[in-house]
């Protein structure tokens, strides 16, 4: 993927940082401006993306005022920081314009709509939140937009594309000063719709502070990110998640998830609320019935009713081009933006039957269809029950290897959780490295050994390379038929070990290549 360079969009009418200062003040914030006459452009919180004239937000943990120096020498107009940080950063750049606030997270959240002279009033933003299906959800609302000729800018855990810039995303939800520049390209770039996935981290950390929602949607909550750098417990991750609706217009909430109940009372909050659900005995706006797999994906029809029982459109067949039962929602969610969004129903049938998402749910078969793969990104509890159920229903007589591992440093849950569920349903679980950051791979997997159910044949392979191989190879070796399941790493090029992201084969290149 490319990033474009960030000086071809249109030039941003300065701002000043005496007005900056004046909408912090109304929003109940202390703010102090050296100069208020002083104009800024633009503004980053990374002094590496300095372009001459930004504001320059002074932040984080890890902040070391040599970064504002870095800034100042790339040509940064002026800093935002606490005013209790003032006087040492002041030190490192004597003269240099700048705002004291008294919260920099909130403040720069605040500012960014001003700095971007408002893009928000020329886009329909949809954000999308969820334990899992946030990133597959908005690449099916993007396949439909596309198909209608609506093409929306895009922003999650996969890629960003504004129309000015399409880079590899670092974070799901980018700190505000990044997400306000990509709401600025968007409208520069002539498109008026914003897909966005919104995650915990970006709720809690007031990313999205401030960000009009026209539609806010809630796909399903499960324990994860809960750890020592993410949420501290379950309820700390739940109530950052509920805090979408504080900020939109239309909620759309998926009735099947668990608590469903205390989701639909937060999203009262919202104008209004439009449900959906992919049970037969749960009535909700949106409902999936007949649901079946396809050889190539699932099939399902659509009932739509305002009224709970009762159709008020006629009843839509839907073809999904891509497997896994769990999709379902995941499609109703997106059929249900697409509509708000004005789509015509040809475009919503085409965008959910040529339907890409990478590195989620990707089919690799052999000629013969004895061997098929799928290479998935389903990493948690969740993500496991839905993935392997729906895999055993599917495919219900094949031989169910399943290739996985479980990070180092963060959500130590899984590796209780994942050959827990895995153990219900494969044949063989092979068991290798994911990410394992400053931990050794080899007690990874004997930590996920120690906790197979018994009787489960299990493996360690630590090289991932080898243990793809190794699932393949006993799946043509397997008298039937055989489903391999690459799990958590996609298309994914990386793996994270101590501090380095080397580059790696990906799953769906590794079994391209053996898959014949
Ligand atoms: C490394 C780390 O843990 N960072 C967390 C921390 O950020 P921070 O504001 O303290 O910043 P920092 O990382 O200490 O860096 C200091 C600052 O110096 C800047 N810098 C750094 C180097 C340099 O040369 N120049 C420079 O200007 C950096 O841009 C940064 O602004 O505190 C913030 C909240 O106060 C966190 O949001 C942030 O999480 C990082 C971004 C992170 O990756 N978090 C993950 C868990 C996350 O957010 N994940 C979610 C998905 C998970 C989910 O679904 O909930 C996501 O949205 O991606
Ligand atoms: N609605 C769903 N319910 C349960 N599991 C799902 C659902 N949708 C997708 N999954 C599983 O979760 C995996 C990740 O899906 P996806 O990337 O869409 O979720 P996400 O919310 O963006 O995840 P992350 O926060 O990890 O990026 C999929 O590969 C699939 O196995």
């Amino acid at each position: 993927m490319t990033q474009t360079d960030r000086t071809d969009t249109p030039a941003l009418p300065p701002v000043t940082l005496g007005a900056l200062a004046r909408v912090l003040t109304a929003a109940g914030l202390d703010a102090t401006a050296s100069e208020p006459d002083a104009p800024v452009r633009g503004m980053t919180v990374d002094s590496r993306e300095i372009e001459p004239g930004n504001l320059f937000v002074c932040k984080g943990a890890a902040f070391k005022p040599a970064f504002l120096a870095s800034a100042v020498e790339r040509g940064a107009g002026a800093y935002l920081c606490d005013a209790s940080k003032l006087d040492e950063l002041a030190g490192a750049v004597p003269g240099t314009p700048h705002l004291a606030v008294s919260d920099v997270r909130r403040a720069m959240a605040l500012v960014a709509p001003e700095v971007y002279a408002h893009p928000e009033r020329k886009l329909r933003i949809v954000g999308i939140t969820g334990t899992k299906g946030k990133s597959t959800t908005a690449y099916m609302l993007k396949s439909i937009l596309d198909a209608a000729d609506m093409t929306p800018s895009i922003l999650g855990s996969i890629e960003t594309d504004d129309g000015v810039e399409h880079f590899e995303s670092h974070n799901t939800t980018p700190e505000a000063p990044e997400l306000w520049r990509h709401l600025r390209n968007s409208v520069d770039a002539g498109r008026d719709i914003m897909v966005m996935e919104v995650s915990s981290q970006g709720l809690k950390y007031d990313r999205v502070l401030g960000l009009p929602l026209d539609i806010a949607v809630f796909l399903n909550i499960g324990r994860d990110h809960i750890s020592g750098i993410e949420h501290p417990n379950f309820e700390d991750y739940f109530s950052s998640k509920l805090r979408i609706f504080e900020q939109c217009d239309t909620a759309v909430v998926n009735l099947g998830s668990e608590h469903a109940e205390r989701i639909l009372d937060a999203a009262e909050r919202a104008r209004r609320v439009i449900t959906l659900s992919a049970h037969a005995d749960v009535p909700a706006t949106y409902q999936a019935r007949a649901i079946a797999p396809t050889p190539t994906g699932c099939a399902f029809e659509l009932v739509r009713s305002d009224a709970p029982g009762e159709a008020t459109a006629p009843v839509a067949p839907i073809e999904l081009g891509i497997p896994g039962l769990f999709n379902v929602e995941n499609a109703l969610a997106a059929i249900a933006c697409a509509q708000l969004l004005g789509a015509p129903d040809d475009a919503i049938a085409r965008g959910l039957a040529h339907l890409r998402v990478p590195g989620r749910m990707e089919v690799v078969a052999s000629r013969d269809r004895r061997v098929i793969a799928i290479i998935d990104y389903a990493h948690n509890e969740l993500s496991y029950q839905a993935l392997f159920s729906s895999m055993r229903s599917e495919y219900p007589d094949r031989r169910i290897i399943a290739v996985f591992g479980a990070p180092g440093d963060k959500a130590v849950e899984r590796r209780e959780a994942l050959p827990r569920v895995a153990g219900q349903y494969a044949d063989l679980l092979i068991y290798t490295e994911e990410d394992p950051a400053h931990e050794r791979v080899e007690d990874i997997c004997a930590e996920l050994a120690a906790h197979t159910p018994a009787g489960v044949a299990h493996r360690i392979i630590c090289d991932r390379e080898q243990a793809v191989e190794a699932a393949i190879r006993d799946a043509y070796e397997h008298d039937g038929e055989s489903l391999v399941l690459l799990l958590a790493k996609g298309d994914e090029t990386r793996q994270h070990r101590g501090d380095e992201y080397p580059e790696v084969k990906s799953d769906l290149a590794l079994a391209r290549e053996l898959i014949d």
